[in-house]
């Protein structure tokens, strides 16, 4: 059985955190925890406005993980060369808007490849594995191949958010067909974004699926059972998922 992998994005601690103005909750020990606790690598997403994690996170966390530390970021030339500087495992490229809650779609990598194509150049040549954050589409999959990307991480928001059983099928649907499609060209394929302890199955049994980040719900989670708990439900739900599909690669 193929293992998948689970990345947690500790984010939303530091979002808890920076309300308040205050040193704690600690993203940084929230992630040692979770290392502790059997999660393969550590999400961050480090806005240009440092509204949740920080710079000084970042380094802290560059200190201190044990396993891969993946750096969500936009393409500014600030977070391009901070990058270049704390040498994460893995970044994945993200759009961003100020006045946005949460990242609200994919990156559009077939409008600006050179632009990404260049970033993705930079970052490589540091020696750090980059991934695209991308809409389950064959051309935004495409593109992300013609800018160079080892990965790519689509974005499951519209499944998570989708209001029904038939929506949330087809929101499904693109993500197999895309997952094989990325696969078949040699992309590392990941996927997250608003995945839940309900609707991450069906995701989990998509075989070409490497590795899932997820955070709020983890971490809300860990409000009521404790995070060992919480990361110990979240991989057996995983873990269930792949079983189920050991002699079935369509992921259906
Ligand atoms: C890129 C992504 O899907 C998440 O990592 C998300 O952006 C978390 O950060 P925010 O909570 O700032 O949206
Ligand atoms: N890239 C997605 C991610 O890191 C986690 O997103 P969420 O589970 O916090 O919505």
């Amino acid at each position: 059985m193929k293992k998948i992998y689970l990345g947690v994005n500790v984010d939303h601690v530091a979002t808890i955190r920076n309300r308040r103005m205050e040193r704690y909750p600690d993203p940084v020990r929230f992630a040692i925890l979770a290392e502790e606790y059997g999660v393969d690598s550590i999400t961050v997403h480090l806005r240009e406005d440092q509204r949740h994690i920080t710079e000084n996170d970042v380094h802290r966390l560059s200190q201190v993980l044990q396993t891969r530390m993946n750096l969500e970021m936009s393409i500014s030339k600030k977070i391009v060369n901070f990058a270049r500087i704390v040498k994460p495992n893995s970044c994945c490229l993200v759009p961003e808007r100020r006045e946005e809650i949460t990242t609200e779609g994919g990156l559009n990598v077939y409008h600006q490849k050179d632009e990404v194509r260049e970033v993705v150049e930079k970052l490589k040549s540091s020696g750090i594995v980059v991934s695209l954050f991308i809409e389950p589409k064959r051309d935004q999959i495409d593109a992300s191949i013609e800018a160079g990307a080892d990965a790519v991480e689509f974005h499951t928001g519209f499944y998570s958010n989708s209001r029904n059983l038939h929506e949330s099928q087809e929101e499904l649907r693109k993500i197999i067909s895309s997952a094989t499609y990325a696969r078949s060209k040699g992309l590392i394929v990941n996927a997250g974004h608003g995945l839940t302890y309900q609707n991450v199955f069906d995701i989990a049994k998509i075989y070409e699926i490497h590795e899932l980040n997820i955070g709020y719900s983890i971490v809300s989670r860990s409000l009521f059972v404790g995070l060992k708990n919480a990361i110990k439900e979240m991989k057996r739900i995983l873990h269930e998922a792949r079983k189920r599909n050991v002699n079935n690669r369509s992921g259906c």
